[in-house]
Order: structure tokens, then C-alpha cells, then sequence
């Protein structure tokens, strides 16, 4: 039977039978055909019975909406060929008599991982793998880490939150990171597709709840913490935890930390394998600020034609000189800590040099990071950013504001249904950095949209009237606009040719949660469309405007990479 999800999964597999499963990890079976184990074969693993296949292991998880024992029937209708699950699960495929053997453990979602891996033949330790994790620059870091493979020479494999990719072939993710069973599938269809690398973002929720169990990177790195996810990890501390998890041999042979912020130099203190510590300092020293303690630092950042160039420097004297095409200083510090992390990979800073040097610095393209969508004399600068927490927002209009000559306007929004805290944070820091502020809905989810906007204002006001009472009085405007279309296209044509719109929080995305159903939702195409009017308004030689959807939002079906459902 075919699957109605989308994964990679390989064509070919170890095929092993559930009586060396159980004995490798030392599981009790259960249920029909219990004592057959020896004749039944499994050549593939799934923790979610919609993508499941014939020849199948089904691993029943316990999860916060479900019990995934719930689905074994149909798991098993689509051809999985056994269940491994926990004591409640069992318990509940006794009552409903299930026709499969049942394997038990105490906890499976732990096992999911190494079982797969297991059943896939280890196919990470065919691989060279780089793992990112951080609140800010996964992505980013991650596309430019196998771009720089990519112009070593290596066929690449990449899986993030925008994409998962083995060689050529491509499908959209539906998380930052896939669940354990997922990922060692799509590692296996690398090594068939023959791709020697993999560059991988690792988000806080993958490791906490255990979906990179059973791969241990060659190399990981860390960019950064703030504020973000607190819904899910209680605090601060607890998100850096899980993230710390990642620098356990559990998970990693070595690693590279930005060490930037206290988290990085927390990071260093918590890392249980060799780390090599990375220092790239704000914008205006940096290279300077305590670059004698780390074991690299950035120097010499200019700018370049068609982006920055920077240096990265050894202690020992050893350096690379590149630019990157990204704009903003913090992607400067994405690009050093990709390139260290492929010379800590092994490769020698001579060919990292030549071969940055042939493929023109890094130019990797990442889609709805700091992706610009138009450019001045004849239209505002419209940039599309990612950017969805205090830190990240504060640093993206950081970044626009010097190559700005006129106004800077800031269209965003904060999601519903998570983390509440960094809502009115979120509404001050864009009032700090821009000239104008247009408050709309990021994705609401089950939230009122109104009233997640109703807690992002009050920052906005309060740091509007602090900056209008100083010393040297700035006065911002800010005003709330929706739906979120209407606020990215009234922006567009109410702005000046040298003002810059950032539009930020939704980046790729192009689907939003309201209420429970997705809307087709771009905030390129909208910028587009709103573009385009502009152009049509200013002369009957310009290009007709394509209707804009800003009043009729389309329903769809569920679909939504930044905060996927199953
Ligand atoms: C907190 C969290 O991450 N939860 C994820 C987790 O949910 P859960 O364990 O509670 O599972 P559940 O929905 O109760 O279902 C139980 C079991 O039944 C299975 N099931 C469920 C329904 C069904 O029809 N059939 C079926 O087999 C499920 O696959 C699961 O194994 O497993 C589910 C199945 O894979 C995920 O959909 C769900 O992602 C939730 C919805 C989510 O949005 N996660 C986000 C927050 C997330 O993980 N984000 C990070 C990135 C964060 C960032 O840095 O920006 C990510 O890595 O993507
Ligand atoms: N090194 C960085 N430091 C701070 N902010 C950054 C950094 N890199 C990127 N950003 C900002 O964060 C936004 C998200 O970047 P990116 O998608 O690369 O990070 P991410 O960690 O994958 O995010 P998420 O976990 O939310 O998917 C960008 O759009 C940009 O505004």
C-alpha cells in the first residue's frame, strides 16, 4: 500500500528478523504468532501508521494527544508485520487482539531510534554528519554547511525545517527534525543515493524527546540560546539542557560553540566531548572581543562586492578569507561557524580557501532568510525574514537598518498557542530598531488573533512612548493591521522607494493556522502582489497588478513546516 505521507525511504534493507530484534534489544513478545518469530522478517520501521508500509515494524508511542497503540490496526492493515510498543500499549492491543506479534519495552520512543538504525544497517556511520542546533541560524547554518560540501566536491544530504534533501531529490519537511524512525529512513536513502555528507538541523524538542537517539555526529554545532519554546521546556535552564544533549557522546564526536553569548561559554562547561570554541563578537569588534581565548575568532569584516568578507582565524595562525552573500552580521557568524565545523571535520583550510574561492564565496541561497524580494530605485527594499523571537527580530532589523536611507518598517506578528512571555518583548524590540511598526497575526493556531496581537502591543507602546520621552526623542508609529496579507500590503504602498519593509516571522512558510484550518499563505507572493500594485499604480506602462488574496484567504488542507501536526 502506498503511503499517504511523503518520506524518503530506502529500496533495499537488512531484513531482520523480530527474533534478532528482540534479542539485540532484549525485548518481550507478545500476542499472535509469538513463537514465529524467527520467520518473520522487517525491513523498514514507522512510528506513525499513515506512512506506513508492507514489511513493516510499527512502534506505538505514547504522546500527549494519543496513545500511537491506537493506530496499530491500521498500521497493521497497511502492512506492518509487528508492533513494538510500551505496557499501556500492550495492554490495549490485547483488548483490541491485534494479529501481529507485539514487542514490549519500558520505553520505546527511547529504543525508536537505535531499532531503526539497527534495522537500516547503521547507515549514519556511512555518512560524514554535522548536526546544528541553537535558537537562531539552524537553518541557515545548516544550508551553508553543505554548500561548502557541495563546493568541496561532496554529494550532500541536508534535513531541516525547510526541506529534506538526498542528493537531487527534494520533499518539503514537516519537521525541523523527524521523528527517530523518519530520519534513519531518510539516512538510509542517502547512502543508497549515494551522498557522502549530511548537514542536519537538531531542534531542543528532537532531543528531548529522543528522535536523534542512535546517531552520533561527527561534528555539532551550537549558534546560539534565547528566549523561544518555553511552552515546551518550562525555562531557560531546561531548554539549554536539552540543547546541552547534544554535546554527549550519546549524540556527538566532537563539537563547535559560538561563544558569543554566556550560553556558548555554558555550552563549553557542559560538553561531555572535545569542543572547539568560535568567537565572532558584535559587528563593531569583531575579532577583537576576547578572540585570544577562543580557538577561533572573526577579523577584517568589510564589505565586499555582492555581500561581507570576513577572515577566520586560527590562534595558531592558520586562516580562511571568504565573503558571504547573507546579509547581516549575525550571518557572518552563521558562515564561521560553518566553515569551522567543516575543518573540524578534517578538511584542510587550503582547499576549504580554493574551493570557496571557485564557487564564489558562500552564496548559498536560503529560502525566507533574509530573502529579499525587491530591491530600490523604483520600489522599497522588501525583505522576507524568518525571524519569530525577540532576539532574532532585534538582530534582523539590526541588520537592514545602516543600508536603510529612509524609513524602516516592521511587519510582524507572534504565534498563538506558544510561548506567551516573548509576545510584548517581541512588540519593544521592533519599536527600539524601527521607524515604523505594523503589529498583525503570525500564526494564531487555536488562539483569538486579536488578542495575541492585544499582548504584543503594550511592549510596542511602552518602549513607543520611552523612545518618544528621551533625551534625543525618536517617534515611531505603530498600528495593528489585519488579516496579515492586508498588513504586508498596505505597508508596501504606503512605503517610500528608499524605505526598507522587513516582513518578519513566517519566512518559507506558506501556509497559516487560523483556527484550526490553513490558509495559503506567502508572505513572498503577497509582497509580490502588493509590489506589483504599486507598479501598476505609478503608470500605465507598468506590469498589471495580480490580484492580491489579502481579502479572500483560500481554505486548504492541513499542512504548516514551522508548526507541523501529524
Ligand atoms: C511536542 C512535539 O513535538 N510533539 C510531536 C509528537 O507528538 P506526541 O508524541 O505527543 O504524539 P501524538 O500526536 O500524541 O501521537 C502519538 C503517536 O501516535 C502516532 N499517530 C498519531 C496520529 C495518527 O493518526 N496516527 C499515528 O500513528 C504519532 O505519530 C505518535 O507517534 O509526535 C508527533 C508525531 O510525530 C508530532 O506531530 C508532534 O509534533 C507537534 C505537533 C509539534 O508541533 N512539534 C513542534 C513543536 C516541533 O517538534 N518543533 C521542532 C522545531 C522547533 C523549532 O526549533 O522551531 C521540530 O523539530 O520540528
Ligand atoms: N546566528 C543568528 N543569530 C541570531 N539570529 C539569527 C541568526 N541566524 C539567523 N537569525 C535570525 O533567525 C531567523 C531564523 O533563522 P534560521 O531559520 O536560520 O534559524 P533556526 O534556528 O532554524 O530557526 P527555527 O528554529 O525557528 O526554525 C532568521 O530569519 C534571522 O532573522
Amino acid at each position: 500500500m502506498t503511503s499517504p505521507i511523503d518520506r524518503f525511504r530506502p529500496v533495499a534493507s537488512a531484513h531482520r528478523t523480530l527474533q534478532e530484534l528482540a534479542a539485540r534489544f532484549d525485548l518481550e513478545v507478545r500476542g499472535a504468532g509469538a513463537d514465529r518469530t524467527g520467520h518473520v522478517e522487517i525491513g523498514s520501521v514507522a512510528s506513525d501508521d499513515r506512512t506506513v508500509g508492507e514489511g513493516e515494524l510499527f512502534v506505538a508511542l505514547p504522546g500527549a494527544r494519543a496513545h500511537g497503540a491506537a493506530f496499530a490496526g491500521a498500521a497493521v492493515a497497511r502492512g506492518a508485520r509487528a508492533v513494538l510498543t510500551d505496557p499501556a500499549g500492550a495492554a490495549l492491543l490485547a483488548d483490541a487482539a491485534v494479529a501481529v506479534p507485539v514487542l514490549v519495552a519500558a520505553d520505546p520512543r527511547e529504543l525508536l531510534g537505535p531499532v531503526a538504525a539497527w534495522v537500516y544497517g547503521e547507515p549514519a556511520e556511512r555518512l560524514t554528519t554535522f548536526g546544528v542546533t541553537g535558537t537562531n541560524g539552524k537553518t541557515t547554518t545548516t544550508y551553508l554547511v553543505d554548500h561548502v560540501l557541495r563546493a568541496l566536491g561532496w554529494k550532500t544530504g541536508l534535513v531541516g525545517t525547510v526541506e529534506t534533501r538526498s542528493g537531487d531529490r527534494v520533499l518539503a519537511s514537516r519537521l525541523t527534525t523527524p521523528e527517530a524512525a523518519d530520519l534513519q529512513a531518510v539516512l538510509a536513502t542517502m547512502v543508497e543515493d549515494e551522498v557522502r555528507t549530511l548537514a542536519m538541523e537538531v531542534s531542543s524538542h528532537a532531543l528531548a524527546l529522543h528522535r536523534v537517539d542512535g546517531l552520533v555526529f561527527d561534528v555539532v554545532g551550537f549558534t546560539n540560546l534565547s528566549q523561544d519554546h518555553l511552552d515546551f521546556h518550562g525555562d531557560l535552564q531546561s531548554y539549554f539542557e536539552a540543547k546541552a544533549t547534544l554535546f554527549t557522546q550519546q549524540h556527538a564526536r566532537r563539537g563547535v560553540v559560538v561563544v558569543d553569548d554566556a550560553w556558548g561559554e555554558r555550552m563549553v562547561g557542559a560538553a561531555q566531548v572535545p569542543v572547539t570554541t568560535l568567537r565572532v563578537g558584535p559587528a563593531a569588534d569583531a575579532g577583537t572581543t576576547g578572540a585570544a581565548t577562543a580557538d577561533w575568532s572573526v577579523a577584517d569584516v568589510v564589505p565586499a562586492p555582492g555581500g561581507t568578507a570576513f577572515t577566520l582565524r586560527h590562534r595558531d595562525g592558520v586562516q580562511v578569507r571568504t565573503t558571504t552573500s547573507l546579509p547581516g552580521h549575525f550571518n557572518v557568524a552563521n558562515a564561521a561557524l560553518a566553515l569551522t565545523m567543516v575543518l573540524e571535520a578534517g578538511t584542510d583550510p587550503r582547499d576549504l580557501e580554493a574551493a570557496l574561492d571557485a564557487a564564489g564565496g558562500l552564496t548559498a541561497a536560503v529560502p525566507g532568510r533574509m530573502e529579499v524580494v525587491s530591491e530600490p530605485p523604483h520600489a522599497p527594499r522588501v525583505v522576507v525574514d524568518f525571524a519569530h523571537n525577540p532576539d532574532a527580530l532585534a538582530l534582523a532589523i539590526e541588520a537592514l537598518r545602516p543600508t536603510t536611507t529612509g524609513r524602516l518598517v516592521v511587519v510582524f506578528g507572534a504565534t498563538g498557542d506558544r510561548d506567551r512571555g516573548k509576545r510584548p518583548t517581541m512588540g519593544a524590540v521592533a519599536v527600539d530598531g524601527a521607524d515604523v511598526v505594523v503589529v498583525t497575526d503570525d500564526d494564531p493556531h487555536g488562539e483569538d488573533p486579536a488578542a495575541v496581537r492585544a499582548e504584543v502591543l503594550p511592549g510596542a507602546h511602552a518602549a513607543r512612548d520611552v523612545a518618544a520621552a528621551a533625551p534625543e526623542p525618536r517617534h515611531v508609529v505603530v498600528s495593528e493591521v489585519a488579516p496579515r496579507a492586508r498588513a504586508i500590503h498596505d505597508s508596501i504602498l504606503a512605503a517610500a522607494p528608499e524605505d526598507t519593509v522587513l516582513v518578519a516571522g513566517r519566512g518559507h512558510e506558506v501556509w497559516q493556522e487560523v483556527a484550526g484550518v490553513d490558509l495559503a499563505l506567502d508572505d513572498r507572493v503577497e509582497a509580490r502582489a502588493a509590489l506589483a500594485a504599486r507598479a501598476a499604480r505609478s503608470g500605465p506602462s507598468a506590469p498589471a497588478a495580480p490580484p492580491s488574496r489579502h481579502d479572500r484567504p483560500q481554505t486548504v488542507q492541513q499542512h504548516d513546516p514551522k508548526e507541523p501536526h501529524a
